[in-house]
C-alpha cells in the first residue's frame, strides 16, 4: 500500500506547482504516482454546485459556511473508494487540497481558530461519518497573503476562465485562513505536516519535494517501489 500526501495552502500559494514537483521527484526514484485535485468541479455534482456558488450562483448558498463545507466534503466522500484504490495501486497518491482545506477555510470564515467548533465538526463529518480516508502526511505551501493574492490576479489576467472567486478575492479571509493553517500544522491535525515557503522560488519547491518524497517513501524496500519494471505517473483526476 502506498502513502497519501495532501498539499494545502492559500489560493495561489503554489500547490499545483508543488504537486507537480512531488510527482516528478517520486517518478525519478522509480515510484508510481497518482494525483487527484479537489474540488472535482467537473466530476462531482456537489463540487460543481460549490464552484458555481463561489461565483455567485444558487442564491444564498455561499453564505452558509456549513452548507459549502458539506458540498466539499461530499465530493471527497464520493472519491473515497477511488482514493483507497489509488493508494493500493500506487506508491504515492498526491492530493491537491483535502480535508484541511475545509477546516481552514470554514474556521476562517467563522472567525474561529483551530480550537473552535468548526474544525472539530469537519473531523467528525468527513473522517468519522463519511469515511473519507485520512492522509498519511500533509504539506503546507506557506506564502505571505500578498504573494498568493498577486499570483491569483496574474493568473486571472492571463486566463479569463480563472476569474477570482468569492474566497480568492477576500484578502481578510485569506489572512485568517493562513493563521488557521499554521495552527493545524502546529497541532499535527489529521497527520504530520511539512512546510514549504514557495516565495523562495522554484528551486526551494524542488528541494522540498525531494525531501518529502525521500522521507515518505523511506522504509519501503526498493522491491516495494515501482512494483514492476515500468515507471508510471498517472493522473486519475485533475
Ligand atoms: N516557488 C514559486 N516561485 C515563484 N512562482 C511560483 C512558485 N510556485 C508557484 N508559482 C507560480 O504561482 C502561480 C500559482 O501557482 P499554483 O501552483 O497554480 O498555485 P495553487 O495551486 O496553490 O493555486 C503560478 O503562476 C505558478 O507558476
Ligand atoms: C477542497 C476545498 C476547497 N475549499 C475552498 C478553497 C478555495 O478558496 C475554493 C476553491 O478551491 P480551489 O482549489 O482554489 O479551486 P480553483 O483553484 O479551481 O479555484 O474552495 C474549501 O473551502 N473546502 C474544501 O474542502
Amino acid at each position: 500500500m502506498g502513502v497519501m500526501v495532501a498539499v494545502e495552502g492559500l489560493d495561489g500559494a503554489g500547490k499545483a506547482t508543488l504537486v507537480a514537483a512531488l510527482a516528478d521527484a517520486a517518478v525519478r526514484r522509480g515510484a508510481s504516482v497518482a494525483t487527484l485535485a479537489f474540488p472535482r468541479y467537473d466530476a462531482d455534482v456537489h463540487a460543481g454546485l460549490a464552484g458555481e456558488a463561489l461565483h455567485g450562483e444558487h442564491g444564498d448558498l455561499r453564505g452558509s459556511v456549513h452548507a459549502m463545507a458539506v458540498l466539499f466534503a461530499l465530493d471527497r466522500a464520493d472519491a473515497a473508494a477511488e482514493l483507497r484504490a489509488a493508494r493500493d495501486a500506487h506508491d504515492l497518491v498526491l492530493v491537491d487540497r483535502y480535508v484541511a482545506s475545509n477546516a481552514a477555510y470554514g474556521a476562517a470564515r467563522r472567525e474561529e481558530d483551530v480550537d473552535g467548533a468548526f474544525v472539530a465538526w469537519v473531523h467528525a463529518l468527513e473522517i468519522e461519518r463519511l469515511g473519507v480516508p485520512a492522509p498519511d502526511a500533509q504539506v503546507l505551501v506557506r506564502v505571505p497573503g500578498e504573494v498568493a493574492a498577486r499570483r491569483v490576479r496574474e493568473r486571472a489576467a492571463a486566463d479569463p476562465t480563472r476569474t477570482p472567486d468569492g474566497y480568492e478575492s477576500d484578502a481578510a479571509l485569506q489572512a485568517r485562513c493562513a493563521h488557521v493553517y499554521d495552527q493545524l500544522v502546529e497541532r499535527a491535525w489529521l497527520a504530520p505536516w511539512s512546510v514549504v515557503g514557495a516565495e523562495e522560488g522554484y528551486a526551494a519547491v524542488t528541494r522540498t519535494a525531494e525531501s518529502v518524497v525521500a522521507e515518505r517513501l523511506v522504509g519501503r524496500s526498493s522491491g516495494d517501489i515501482g512494483s514492476g519494471s515500468s515507471v508510471r505517473s498517472d493522473t486519475i483526476e485533475t
